[in-house]
């Protein structure tokens, strides 16, 4: 099967530190993937670099068979998206706006917005429970529901790349398990594909097909199928701190010791 993306010879640093050396990833359609290590690993680094954001010190990333470098910015915008770690909203703006910057990349130069645009951002409000949200004031939403609305854009981005930088961050429970619901299903249904960083061990695990685990430093990053990555003794060593897996009626469970 073709990559939706693919990284040859990786290597990152920031600053004085290398975080991946000599790191290859293939992402396939209909894959979930958890990126998953303690903070200051390199998650984030990593999914701006293979988004394209940033650019890497060695290595090269593929969209779709092609050098992320020479797909022109609005057609790969169209193929890959980015939800980063922080959202930002220096003016007063109504949720539906906020959502229908994600499909920027699909409207004609010089083109506004159509009533297809909308019904695409309303159907992804929808997705992440925030109907009837459409005209609040994104500065007026608790920090769950605009971390709700930044997805919500990336779904009415609609790229067949979805990569998103925890995206758990401030969702309760029940929106915790329905947005990773809605991302796997996205994929699998679609012939999509989903990279997520994501601290939860439990939840990785319950819906990623693949994980890639980055180490503290010195620690060796391993990619593949979930349950084979997440191991409690691959765990441990790449948090530096002891993991024990086992089964709770049915279910993989983590605990931290
Ligand atoms: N410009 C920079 N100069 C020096 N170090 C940097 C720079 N940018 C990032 N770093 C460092 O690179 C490391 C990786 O950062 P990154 O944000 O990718 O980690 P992360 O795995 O996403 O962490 P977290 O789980 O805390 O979000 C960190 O130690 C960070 O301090």
């Amino acid at each position: 099967m073709s990559a939706l993306l693919e990284a040859q010879g990786l290597a990152l640093r920031a600053g004085e530190r290398t975080l991946l050396a000599n790191f290859d990833l293939r992402i396939e359609p209909g894959q979930c993937w958890a990126l998953l290590g303690p903070n200051g690993s390199g998650k984030s680094t990593l999914l701006h670099t293979l988004a394209g954001l940033r650019p890497a010190q060695g290595g090269q990333v593929r969209l779709e068979g092609r050098p992320l470098a020479q797909w022109p910015p609005l057609e790969a915008a169209r193929r890959r998206g980015l939800l980063p770690q922080q959202l930002h909203d220096a003016f007063a703006a109504p949720v539906l706006d906020v959502v229908l910057t994600g499909r920027h990349p699909h409207l004609p130069r010089w083109g506004w917005e159509g009533e297809d645009d909308r019904r695409i951002a309303r159907a992804a409000l929808a997705a992440v429970d925030l109907y009837g949200f459409e005209a609040r004031d994104v500065r007026g939403l608790s920090g769950g529901e605009r971390q709700r609305v930044g997805i919500a854009a990336l779904l009415a981005q609609a790229p067949r790349l979805l990569m998103l930088d925890e995206p758990l961050a401030h969702l309760d429970l029940p929106h915790q398990v329905a947005v990773l619901a809605h991302l796997r299903a996205l994929a699998q249904r679609e012939e999509r594909a989903v990279l997520l960083s994501i601290h939860d061990l439990n939840l990785a695990h319950r819906f990623a097909t693949h994980a890639l685990l980055l180490g503290r430093p010195g620690v060796a990053p391993r990619a593949g199928a979930a349950d084979a990555v997440m191991s409690a003794a691959a765990l441990s060593e790449a948090f530096g701190h002891r993991v024990r897996r086992g089964e709770l009626q049915g279910r993989t469970v983590f605990v931290a010791d």
